[in-house]
This record gives C-alpha cells, sequence and structure tokens, in this order.
C-alpha cells in the first residue's frame, strides 16, 4: 500500500488512526481537504475484510465529500471516518465516546456525522467528548432527518434537467419511473405527483409500493421491469451501481435523475449514457440536500430549517452549472461535476489572503 503517494496524488492533508484497547476501537478519520472550512464527513461503521480495505474507504470516501460539500456552495471541506467493526454486535458507549475524543483531538478540522452502520444516538455519545458533531438526537434545534430536504432538492434537480431537456421545467404529464420508495422516494413522489407527473414505481418492500399507489396513483411494476419501462425520467433512489451495461440498454427515458449514491457502476458508464443521448443529473450534485441540511446546524445560532430548505433549491442552480460546464468543455455530466467543485477549491484557495486586524 503506498499511502504517501495517494495522499499526494489526490491532495489528501492528513490520515490519522485512532486506537483505544479498552473499548476496542479501531477507527481511521481522513481529511481530504480543509481548504473551503473545516472538513465534514460521516462516520461510516462497517466490517471491513482488512485494515487496507477500512484505509481506502476512508481516503475514497473523504475526497467525494471534499466534492460533494464544494459543488453545492458549502463553506466546508470534505472528511469522512470509519470505524473497524460491526454495527450490530460491537457498538458501546467507551467505542462512540473514545472516538470522539479522537475527533476533538483534531480541534474543529473535522466534524463528524452520522453514516452507514452510525445513528443519531452514536452522535450523542460522541457529542459528550467534542463539539464537533452535527445530526444530534438529543440535542434541541438538531438538524433532524435529511431524508425530506434530499427529496426537495432532488426534485429541484430533476426540473433542472427537465428544463435543458425540454425547454421548461415544467414536470406536468412527464412520466418518471421511481425506484426504491423509502424515506426519500416517498417524499420525492409526493412532489412529483403534486407537480402533476405520472409516476411508475418499485420496491422490494411491498407496503412501500402501495402506500404510493394509494396516495399519489402510482403505476407498480415488478423489480426489474423499472429499467425498460417507457418514461420520461428514470428516478434511482434506492441502490448504487443501477446504471451499469446490463441496464443501460433497457433505458427508454432521456434523463436520469435521482437520490441514490453511486449510481453509475463504473465511470464509462457515464460516457455511454451521454453518447445516447440521456442527459445523467450526477448523484452527488443532486442528493446534497442531506449534507446541505446538517451544515446548516454550524451556522451561528444554530439550525433554521426555513434557511436549510432555501439553501437547498441551490439544487436547480448546481445542475445548470455542471450542464454548463459538461457543453463548454464537452465532456459527459459526471465529469463536470468534478470539474465545478474542483474549481470552486481552486478559486478560493487563490484569494488574496489580506490582513484582517482585529478590535
Ligand atoms: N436520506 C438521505 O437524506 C439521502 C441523502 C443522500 C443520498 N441518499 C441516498 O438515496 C437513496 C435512498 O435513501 P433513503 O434514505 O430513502 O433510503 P431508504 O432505505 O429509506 O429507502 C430505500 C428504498 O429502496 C428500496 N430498495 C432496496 N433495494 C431495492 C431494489 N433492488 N429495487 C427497488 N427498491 C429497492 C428499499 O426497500 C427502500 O424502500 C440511498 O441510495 C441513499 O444512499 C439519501
Amino acid at each position: 500500500m503506498e499511502i504517501f503517494k495517494h495522499l499526494e496524488r489526490y491532495g489528501y492533508e492528513q490520515l490519522v488512526i485512532c486506537h483505544d484497547q479498552a473499548s476496542g476501537l479501531k477507527a481511521i478519520i481522513c481529511i481530504h481537504d480543509t481548504t473551503l472550512g473545516p472538513a465534514l464527513g460521516g462516520t461510516r461503521m462497517w466490517k471491513y475484510a482488512s485494515e487496507d480495505e477500512a484505509i481506502w474507504d476512508a481516503l475514497r470516501l473523504a475526497r467525494g465529500m471534499s466534492y460533494k460539500n464544494a459543488a453545492a456552495g458549502l463553506n466546508l471541506g470534505g472528511a469522512k471516518a470509519v470505524i473497524i467493526g460491526d454495527s450490530k454486535t460491537d457498538k458501546s458507549e467507551a467505542l462512540f465516546r473514545a472516538f470522539g475524543r479522537f475527533v476533538q483531538s483534531l480541534n474543529g478540522r473535522y466534524i463528524t456525522a452520522e453514516d452507514v452502520g452510525t445513528c443519531m444516538e452514536d452522535m450523542d455519545y460522541i457529542r459528550m467528548e467534542t463539539n464537533y458533531v452535527a445530526g444530534l438526537g438529543s440535542v434541541a434545534g438538531s438538524s433532524g432527518d435529511p431524508s425530506p430536504i434530499t427529496a426537495y432538492g432532488t426534485w429541484k434537480g430533476i426540473k433542472a434537467c427537465a428544463k435543458e431537456v425540454w425547454g421548461t421545467d415544467s414536470l406536468e404529464g412527464k412520466s418518471v419511473a421511481v425506484q426504491g420508495l423509502g424515506h426519500v422516494g416517498y417524499t420525492l413522489c409526493k412532489h412529483l405527483h403534486e407537480e402533476g407527473a405520472n409516476l411508475i414505481v418499485t420496491d422490494i418492500n411491498a407496503e412501500n409500493v402501495s402506500r404510493v399507489v394509494k396516495d399519489f396513483g402510482a403505476t407498480a411494476v415488478k423489480l426489474n421491469e423499472i429499467y425498460g419501462v417507457n418514461c420520461d425520467i428514470f428516478t434511482p433512489c434506492a441502490l448504487g451501481a443501477i446504471i451499469n451495461d446490463e441496464t443501460i440498454p433497457q433505458f427508454k427515458c432521456r434523463i436520469i435523475a435521482g437520490a441514490a449514491n453511486n449510481q453509475l457502476k463504473e465511470e464509462r458508464h457515464g460516457d455511454i449514457l451521454t453518447s445516447k443521448g440521456i442527459l445523467y443529473a450526477p448523484d452527488f450534485i443532486i442528493n446534497a440536500g442531506g449534507v446541505i441540511n446538517v451544515a446548516d446546524e454550524l451556522q451561528e445560532g444554530g439550525y433554521n430549517r426555513n434557511r436549510a430548505m432555501h439553501k437547498v433549491e441551490t439544487v436547480y442552480d448546481n445542475i445548470e452549472k455542471v450542464i454548463a460546464i459538461s457543453k463548454r468543455d464537452n465532456i459527459p455530466t459526471y465529469k463536470a461535476a468534478d470539474i465545478l467543485a474542483e474549481e470552486r477549491i481552486e478559486v478560493i484557495r487563490k484569494v488574496k489572503k489580506t490582513l484582517l486586524p482585529c478590535g
């Protein structure tokens, strides 16, 4: 494992190995870039097959957070932490408090939050040792469940895509195929239905399907049929890697835009979508509502839901910016999304440091 070569190549700042024998804590905190501000990124708890796998995951996810936060227009850098362990059996107060002390030791360079395998209660334990944690369960004024805000931002992002493809951002009469009707998918269906879109839906959970059929008059299809249905927009809100060699030949839509993370199985699948004339809304741009929501807790005076909702509307503008860069540089949108983030970090890095006298 050539860690320093990798850190140098992608501009990483810091990799922290955290160990506490008594609680069994084995964690890695990776800070990718703090040009824009303190590095925000969740703590993942996972049964990694090896220490190398955990380190690589922390590196990959931290860099992803720099891009997500920068492109969302947040004054935050990117980081991620991973705890090696089984989230079903290895959690304890001591483990999260030990981890909280390591977060505190970074003195605000890293702000943590929940992620896969961790929950708000775990964040409450971390908070006993550090203030550098967002998304708390027990603290009044915390940002709470991010899903409705993510759904709202995703809806705005879909509208920006529609504007590009059809010249109007109205979704009235458009057919939208939604895969996954959980926390985000359900609320997104509500927005789409209220705007007059026709919904075609699927989910492995039959109850979730029935609810959307009943509440929004959606048409249900079998799990594997969702990719090939006749629709204008395909909206993945369940799993990653659903844009792949098997699904691409089935798509009949003009737009793929949804909240799911890591939708492209491989980058080349983004190139294929472009060659087929399908507009792809890069996932980390369109699903930024969750991080925008939690980041609002860090503002002076604490969380303000109206302000978070207002900020999430910029997902529309960010999709427009991605499309503009994609046209400017003649590149697929997934690459344009990276460039949007990189350009913002570079511009701010170069702003002249003028002396600010205190007092
Ligand atoms: N919740 C957020 O704020 C947020 C923020 C950013 C990204 N995301 C991403 O959006 C997606 C949805 O998040 P969520 O919070 O709604 O999760 P969720 O677990 O509440 O919902 C996911 C839904 O997908 C369904 N599903 C799982 N496998 C499926 C399959 N093979 N076919 C069809 N449906 C399937 C599940 O039954 C569930 O109803 C995830 O990929 C998540 O990582 C969520």
